[in-house]
């Protein structure tokens, strides 16, 4: 990677940062055909850029963390990487972090070619953060959490996601009788250990899970930031974050993808979208602190 003449701020102090000033909320960029279809822009490179635009636009300005989902623009090949390439750098420019949602995962010397993709500092998609998937085994993250500790980003392990076909693999239990999910939150509990305000190494864990979390044991208290996704279309909401994630609701950063989205074109709508769901979420972590 690109040497760096002095060691970056953490990713965990960047974002708590934007999480006290802009509130926690994460809008995804996750441009569906349909929702190109709901917005009256044609399915192609074209409709793409001008939805992506109009996103960055209406909230890079607004919400903490924009999260682009890489799938919907690497179906249009390199055409619709560049649109990405640009929604990143204009966001970015627009105060917002950027988390890329490209949940990579492979052994680890791959590994290392997909962190460079993402958290080096020259590459043309460098971002905030990058969602990654720690079922090739936690280990073989190694080289993105080295690369994110000296640029200063972060990365995202899926832990226990908001599909519920994920509790095959994610509660399955291991020898010693833990689960894997709780294994791999264990992990990043020591990543994390010592950081302050908070670690750079988040987790994945769905707003959709309700109370299954028990079923996992899985101990959310990992010092560090928990993404979670499942508000809104999948049909979780706001309320549900105290239940789900209980005292460690401080570090949520909750995602809305087409809950927000289909607010849209109008700049104006997507603002307040986004601005309703922040409310929601503020008050519902309000009162859960409160309530101590
Ligand atoms: O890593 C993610 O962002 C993610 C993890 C997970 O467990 N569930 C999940 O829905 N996501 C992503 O979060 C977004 C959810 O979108 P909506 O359901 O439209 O709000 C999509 O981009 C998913 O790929």
């Amino acid at each position: 990677m690109t040497p760096q003449s002095q060691t970056p701020e953490p990713f965990g102090a960047r974002l708590r940062r934007a999480m006290d000033t802009r509130g926690p909320l994460c809008v995804g960029i996750d441009p569906h055909a349909s929702l190109l279809a709901d917005w009256g822009l044609s399915d192609d490179v074209a409709g793409l850029e001008r939805f992506t635009h109009t996103v960055v636009e209406a909230l890079a300005g607004q919400v903490a963390v924009l999260k682009p989902q890489s799938a919907f623009f690497e179906r249009f090949g390199s055409r619709g990487l560049a649109v990405l390439e640009r929604a990143v750098a204009d966001a970015r420019e627009a105060g917002a972090l950027v988390l890329m949602d490209a949940k990579r995962g492979d052994i680890g010397s791959t590994m290392a070619a997909y962190a460079s993709a993402y958290l080096d500092p020259a590459a043309p998609l460098f971002s905030d953060a990058v969602t990654v998937s720690p079922y090739l085994g936690y280990g073989s993250l190694r080289p993105a959490l080295e690369l994110a500790r000296a640029s200063g980003t972060g990365v995202f392990v899926l832990a226990l996601t908001s599909n519920p076909e994920g509790a095959e693999v994610q509660h399955a239990l291991r020898a010693d009788g833990s689960s894997v999910a709780a294994t791999v939150l264990e992990h990043l509990r020591a990543e994390n250990a010592g950081a302050a305000p908070m670690g750079s190494y988040g987790a994945v864990v769905g707003a959709t899970l309700g109370d299954t979390l028990g079923a996992a044991g899985a101990d959310l208290a990992i010092n560090g930031p928990l993404l979670a996704p499942g508000i809104g279309a999948q049909g979780a909401t706001a309320a549900d974050l105290p239940k789900v994630f209980g005292a460690a609701v401080r570090d949520v950063v909750p995602n809305v993808s087409r809950a927000v989205l289909r607010g849209g074109p109008d700049i104006a709508a997507l603002r307040a979208g986004a601005a309703r769901f922040a409310d929601e979420v503020r008050e519902a972590v309000e009162s859960a602190v409160a309530a101590g």
